[in-house]
Formats: C-alpha cells, structure tokens, sequence
C-alpha cells in the first residue's frame, strides 16, 4: 500500500532533495522535462512501476532499454542517476528507483507549469525486467481508438484516465519515424500543417527517421491544454492522438479540455495518481536498488 508519507521518517528531506536536480536539468534542457514524465508511463505500464525501465542491459541480461518503444528514444537516464546519488547521500539505501520515478514525473510537470499532486510512494525496486512485455504493453503511434482504450484498460486506467494522459504529449518531441505516415498518408490532418511536417520529415523509410518535431506545435515546453486545441484543429503530431478527437466517443473529452485547462489540470493530475499505482512492489517484495543500473 502506497503512502505520501512512506519517508517521512526515513528519508524526511526527500522531496526537497529531488526537486533541485530536476530543477537544474530542466534549466539546462527544457525538453527534459517531457523525456522524465515519459519515463515514468514506460515504467508504469510494463508490470507495474518497478523501476524496471532503468535497468541496462548486459552481456547476460536483456532489459527494456532495446525494446522498440524505448530505444532512440527514452531518455533522462543520466538524471536520474544524479537525483539517486543525491537521494542515497541523503538517505543511504532506503529510496527507490520507481519512487524517483514519480518524484521526477510529478517535479517536472510542476516546472512547466502543470498541475502538481501529492506523490504516493512505497514502491521497491524490480529484480528483472521484460524487453516483450515493454515490446507488447506500451501502445504504438499508429494505434487506434480501440487499441488505446483497451490497452489502458489492461492497466485498469479507464478510457478517460486515457485521454488526460495522452495530455502530457502538451511538452516534448517525436522523431519522424513515429509521425511519417501520418503527416504523409492521412487525411484527418489540417493540410498545411501536414506539409509544414514533411519539409522536416522526408517520405521514404530511414531517411531523416530521427528529426524532431514537437509534439505540441504552440507551447512544447509549456504543460498546459494546447495539445488539445490541437487535437480539435486536426494538428495532432501522431496518428494515435488524432485518434482522440476523430469523430469518435472521446471527441467530447477533447473539447471539453481544450475549453476548459482546470478540468484538464484536474484530471490529469487524478490520473497519474492512478498511473502510479499500477502493480507496485512493496514490503520485502523487490529491493531498493543502490545504483538504478543494475541489480543489487
Ligand atoms: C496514449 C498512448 C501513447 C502513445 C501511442 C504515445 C506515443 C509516443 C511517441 C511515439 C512519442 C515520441 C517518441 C519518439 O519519437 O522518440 C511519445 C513521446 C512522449 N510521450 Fe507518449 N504516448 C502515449 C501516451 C503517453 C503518456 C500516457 C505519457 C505520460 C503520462 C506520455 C508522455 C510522453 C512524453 C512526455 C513524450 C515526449 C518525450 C521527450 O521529448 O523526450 N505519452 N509518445
Ligand atoms: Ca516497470
Ligand atoms: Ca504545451
């Protein structure tokens, strides 16, 4: 069972010594804010949030590093090994990796402007990790509706839950290999916003497969509910968040929060408390990993 209080004993100073380190990492690289926050969702949705993500492959061991969602793509490793070794000075062998994990998610969506939550905490850290489960669990650009509403309800987020999430593409960037089909074969895309995306993104196959584009065209370094007065101007980046607002039953989720950025706030911030609770370990189950490398 999770608590906003599990340290409060143990390590009181927590909060107040990962703020900082995500602080200074923001300062010097706004976009890491949008690549912590996403850390987190991959954790969280690849059995439980367990810390699993960090851990680094190794000549006898396969981690979720590789798997396709992560690889080229998840970042913020290093950061996260500064917040640690400043955690472990302070309170040597007690906080773990997964609880750094949502510290830093809910830290950087308040630096850029969001809401904040109180974080529970408690998590342990995995001993293992699963480069198929990551492969399989963490849903694809080019997913439908259906697939993401199903997808999250295996993770016993509801199709609303979903929607609130999908609002933290409002910071961050996609690589053109995650957006080409959709910038250049769809038609639910505003067209001179299509073509303004293909003059960074060339058409055929690994070409230009790492340019960045960003995922929120007005404010991507700002948490707030542009994203979705996007979605409503069919100027959604990836085809999986035009699939929010594409005449289907979430169309009215999508105004509601591109009129309204209290209730997107609100509910955002409802929803990573869930995110957060998915399957944790706890009590003597896991550990509390001293480098989030590796295994202890
Ligand atoms: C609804 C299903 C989702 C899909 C299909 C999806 C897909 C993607 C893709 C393809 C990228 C670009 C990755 C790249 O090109 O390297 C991305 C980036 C990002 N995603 Fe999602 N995502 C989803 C939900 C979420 C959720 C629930 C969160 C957080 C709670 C999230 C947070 C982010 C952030 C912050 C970035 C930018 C990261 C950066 O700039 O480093 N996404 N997502
Ligand atoms: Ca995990
Ligand atoms: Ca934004």
């Amino acid at each position: 069972q999770l608590s906003t209080s599990f340290y409060s004993s143990s390590c009181p100073n927590l909060l107040s010594t990962i703020k900082p380190v995500v602080q200074s990492a923001i300062s010097a690289e706004k976009r890491m804010g949008a690549s912590l926050l996403r850390l987190f969702f991959h954790d969280c949705f690849v059995n439980g949030c367990d810390g699993s993500i960090l851990l680094d492959d190794t000549s006898s061991f396969t981690g979720e590093k590789n798997a396709l969602p992560n690889k080229g793509s998840a970042r913020g490793f290093d950061v996260v090994d500064k917040i640690k070794t400043a955690v472990e000075k302070a309170c040597p062998g007690v906080v773990s990796c997964a609880d750094i994990l949502a510290v830093a998610a809910r830290d950087s969506v308040a630096i850029l402007g969001g809401p904040t939550w109180n974080v529970k905490l408690g998590r342990r850290d995995a001993r293992t990790a699963s480069q198929s489960a990551a492969n399989n669990n963490i849903p694809a650009p080019t997913s439908s509706l259906g697939n993401l509403i199903s997808m999250f309800s295996a993770k016993g987020l509801s199709t609303k839950d979903m929607v609130a999430l999908s609002g933290s593409h409002t910071i961050g960037q996609a690589r053109c290999t995650t957006f080409r089909a959709h910038v250049y074969n769809e038609t639910n895309i505003d067209s001179s916003f299509a073509k303004s995306r293909q003059s960074n993104c060339p058409r055929t196959s690994r070409q230009g497969d790492n340019n960045l584009a960003p995922l929120d065209l007005q404010t991507p370094t700002a948490f707030d509910n542009s994203y979705f007065k996007n979605l409503v101007n069919k100027k959604g980046l990836l085809h999986s968040d035009q699939e929010l607002f594409n005449s289907g039953s979430t169309d009215s989720q999508v105004t509601t929060y591109s009129t309204s950025a209290g209730t997107f706030s609100s509910d955002f911030a409802a929803a990573m408390i869930k995110m957060g609770d998915i399957s944790p370990l706890t009590g003597s189950s896991g550990e509390v990993r001293k480098n989030c490398r590796k295994t202890n």
